[in-house]
């Protein structure tokens, strides 16, 4: 039997929460060798709703599930976790954008950073979900000086799986036909799904779909706008489909990515591809060992450029903004 690994989940008894915390527990995540311990963060209102959830995990005997923490103190969430999943703060509503939320949220991070740096494993990975996911992680990476700058990433797989998604049913293939796909930047309206690299079984998918309007006026808009739809259409933010991609970004960064294709990850740059070092941004990346690696050598073409230094624009404005919350 594998030692447990600790998994700390924020925001635990939310709707993220409530479809990502089964999977978990299931093996979804890591493995179905693989056991886990929750380490469950709310802020003290949502304690009698995470006593729910937990008894309905408990109501599942998940085999690999062999211990859960319930807690409103993110030092005894944190405390020795393996793997940080910051979920835990306010949706947008209709009409925001994410960096409204900024005000909002921000100061979570910065604590939550802290106490990551006094009492989570020197090898935490740590994912935030969190809206505005980039620059949050940004903070919480600052507040957190003893850890690798490296451990700290934002989600954007789930604008990663939108675009393969829209590419299969635009080409008519199966999903799993379509690799290679770059989401570059920030989680935001600003964010550019890049299908120049894109490979549908093997061939260029730029060429195959051979329609620069489609590109630019339905593709690239569907991709960045596709949260804001889930609001209009559901009345509230994407869950389960968010849930399923941080499943998935934690998933590849421990056991592997699939050889010959890659996956986006919001990661602090290494200053590839001209993103000044440190910057939160969406990048290509394989992973092998528990470890990313920026995808490199990839052509950029002018029209590309634009798109990329626009969200690396947005992302430098949002980091400013929140000058006050980095250490
Ligand atoms: N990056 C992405 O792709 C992506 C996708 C979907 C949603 N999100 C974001 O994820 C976040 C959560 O979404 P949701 O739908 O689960 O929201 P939700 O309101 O249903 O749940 C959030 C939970 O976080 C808790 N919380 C608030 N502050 C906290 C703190 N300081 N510590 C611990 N817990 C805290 C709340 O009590 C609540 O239970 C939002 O910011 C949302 O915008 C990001
Ligand atoms: O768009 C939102 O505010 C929620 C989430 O970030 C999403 O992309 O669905």
């Amino acid at each position: 039997m594998k030692k447990p690994v600790r998994v700390a989940v924020t925001g635990a008894a939310g709707q993220i929460g409530y479809s990502l915390l089964f999977r978990i527990a299931s093996g979804e995540m890591l493995g179905k060798d693989q056991p886990v311990i929750l380490q469950l963060l709310e802020i003290t209102p949502s304690l009698p709703a995470l006593k729910g959830v937990v008894m309905e995990l408990d109501d599942c005997a998940f085999p690999l599930l062999q211990g859960i923490v319930q807690t409103d103190d993110a030092k005894v969430a944190f405390k020795d976790a393996d793997i940080a999943l910051l979920v835990g703060a306010r949706p947008r509503s209709k009409g925001m954008e994410r960096k409204d939320l900024l005000e909002a949220n921000g100061a979570i991070f910065t604590a939550q950073g802290r106490a990551l740096n006094e009492v989570a494993s020197r090898d935490v990975k740590v994912l935030v979900v969190g809206n505005p996911a980039n620059t949050n992680a940004y903070i919480a990476m600052k507040n957190a000086p003893d850890l690798p700058a490296g451990n700290f990433t934002a989600m954007m797989r789930l604008d990663h799986n939108r675009a393969l998604t829209q590419i299969a049913q635009k080409t008519g293939n199966a999903v799993t036909a379509v690799k290679k796909m770059t989401i570059w930047g920030n989680h935001s309206a600003t964010q550019y799904p890049d299908l120049f690299s894109v490979e549908v079984d093997g061939k260029s998918a730029a060429g195959l779909i051979n329609d620069q309007t489609w590109i630019e006026s339905d593709f690239i808009p569907t991709v960045q706008k596709r949260g804001a739809a889930i609001i209009e259409a559901r009345g509230l933010s994407s869950a389960a489909s968010a849930a399923n991609a941080a499943i998935e970004h934690i998933r590849d960064w421990v056991l592997g990515t699939q050889e010959g294709d890659w996956v986006t990850m919001g990661i602090p740059s290494d200053g590839s591809y001209g993103i000044p070092e440190g910057v939160m941004f969406g990048f290509p990346v394989t992973c092998k060992n528990g470890k990313y690696e920026i995808v490199k050598g990839l052509t950029i073409s002018e029209f590309s450029r634009g798109r990329i230094d626009a969200t690396l624009k947005e992302l430098e404005e949002e980091r400013d903004a929140v000058k006050h919350l980095l250490n």
